[in-house]
């Protein structure tokens, strides 16, 4: 939005008053509206109050931006008015505080340029050489009889994945010892869903306070020994990588990014790949597609070979937009601006509904079936608008991650579609958790074979 356009009152509005209806509960606002049915919320906003509606939630009057057009405006963020950080550290706590999507502007321009460096194609390649022996190794412990809570073990799976990958397999580290760090590392995650916002005993934020300190005191001791020698684990390339300019992370920043960076690596991509196993197994057709493909490379596919996985990757891009692990973003104006035209005051949260835009008719043709060709070439749904599919965010703090992402993602699927069949009711809607991210209260379970065992 433009300066003159902000300024004058002829072509903005104020924001819309809020419906007593959608007042919700005293203090709590819809926070309870938003955990039942975040789409069934955020349409409802949309009906009635359009592309910018007023949200009460926590004692104060917050905003929500549906629509492509709006969400696109917000991750642009040509005026530089919304900061991610004072947003998302209400959210998540103190406990990712300076991780790369917490920090803002300049900051996060250098950060980001830095961290840039670790994620580049050959860097990629050896993430993906290490990946399959990570999954091989943790997959050897599935047991498949009965009723396979699939969220759960794939949620195990991707922290295994995390130890090796991210910290180097952390060689004089017990398994007791490791599984400390697990713990420490989930109740950080889990802060977010807290009611108790402090350092409480019992609470989720008391045990994520513990669950901090367990984590750096683990950092900071493997620290001396990454920077001595040059691995190709997350954490060594951290230490190592600079800038063309000879910008580098200090030991703090190493610290705070490799926290953070496991946070956003692992539910997101556990929540990816138990939509995909669902969805799967619901539709056998696209499940042989996809095992065609896999059986035709490799056991330890190259990460060329990963990215020619075609049905794979039409399905994992399905999977996002029908199930954005990340469904709405958070913002907060940290001065006047103009969204669609509608006037936001500084020191107003904001939340960007991108689920929402996933749904959408006038994007997507039949928005709630699952139809990955709608990402084919010959139709390119996902095109309708620039900001129709935004499972990744936008602008500049767009994920980092998501080619690693894809990766691990493909990788995993490519090893069970080899090894497993599975398959899930047709009728089956998983009840989603919606405090923090989305995940299945019932582990998402599904009838897993391992293929070799019953002579498939
Ligand atoms: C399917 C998996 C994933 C999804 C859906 C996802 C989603 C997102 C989204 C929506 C954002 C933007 C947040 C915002 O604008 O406020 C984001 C940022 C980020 N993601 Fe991911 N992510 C995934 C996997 C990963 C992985 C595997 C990594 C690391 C290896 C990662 C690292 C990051 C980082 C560091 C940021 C912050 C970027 C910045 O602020 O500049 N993500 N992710």
């Amino acid at each position: 939005m433009t300066a003159e356009a902000m300024e004058s009152p002829e072509t903005t509005r104020p924001l819309p008053s809020l419906h007593r209806e959608d007042r919700g509960y005293p203090w709590l606002g819809q926070l309870f509206e938003y955990s039942k049915d975040p789409v069934r919320l955020l349409r409802s906003k949309w009906d009635r109050y359009g592309p910018v509606a007023p949200f009460y939630v926590l004692g104060k009057t917050s905003v929500m931006l549906l629509g492509p057009d709006a969400c696109g405006e917000a991750l642009q963020n040509r005026d530089k008015a919304f900061a991610n950080g004072p947003a998302w550290s209400q959210l998540v706590g103190p406990f990712f505080t300076r991780g790369l999507m917490l920090i803002d502007f300049d900051e996060h321009k250098s950060h980001r340029r830095i961290m840039q460096e670790a994620f580049t194609r050959p860097r990629l390649e050896g993430y993906t050489r290490r990946l399959h022996p990570a999954i091989e190794q943790g997959m050897a412990s599935w047991d498949t009889d009965g009723r396979f809570p699939s969220y759960w073990r794939l949620k195990q799976l991707t922290l295994d994945i995390a130890a090796d990958l991210f910290m180097g397999g952390a060689q004089d580290t017990s398994k007791a010892e490791m599984d400390r760090v697990n713990k420490a590392f989930i109740a950080c995650v889990q802060a977010a869903a807290g009611i108790v916002r402090a350092d409480v005993p019992f609470t989720r934020w008391g045990r994520a306070y513990r669950g901090r300190k367990v984590l750096e005191k683990f950092l900071r001791h493997y620290l001396p020994a990454k920077r001595a020698q040059q691995t190709d684990d997350i954490f060594s390339v951290l230490c190592h990588i600079t800038t063309e300019d000879g910008d580098r992370f200090s030991d703090d920043d190493v610290v705070n990014h490799m926290i953070f960076l496991m946070m956003a690596a692992h539910d997101t991509s556990t929540i990816t790949t138990s939509t995909i196993l669902q969805y799967l197994g619901q539709h056998p057709e696209w499940q042989e597609r996809c095992r065609a493909d896999a059986l035709a490379l490799g056991p330890e596919p190259s990460m060329a070979e990963l990215e020619s996985l075609v049905p794979l990757d039409l399905v994992m891009r399905e999977a996002l937009r029908l199930r954005a692990p990340v469904p709405v973003l958070v913002r907060y104006a940290v001065k006047d601006t103009v969204v669609q035209g509608v006037r936001i005051p500084a020191d107003t949260n904001v939340v960007v509904g991108v689920q929402l835009s996933h749904m959408m008719e006038d994007y997507w043709t039949d928005p709630p079936a699952f139809d990955p060709e709608r990402f084919s070439p010959e139709r390119r749904e996902d095109r309708s608008h620039r900001f129709a599919w935004e499972p990744f965010g936008g602008g500049v703090h767009k994920c980092i991650g998501l080619y690693f992402a894809g990766l691990e993602i493909k990788a995993i699927m490519h090893r069970l579609l080899r090894e497993y069949h599975w398959t899930v009711d047709p009728a089956y809607v998983p009840p989603l958790d919606h405090h923090s991210l989305p995940f299945p209260k019932d582990g998402l379970p599904i009838a897993l074979v391992r293929k070799d065992r019953h002579g498939l």
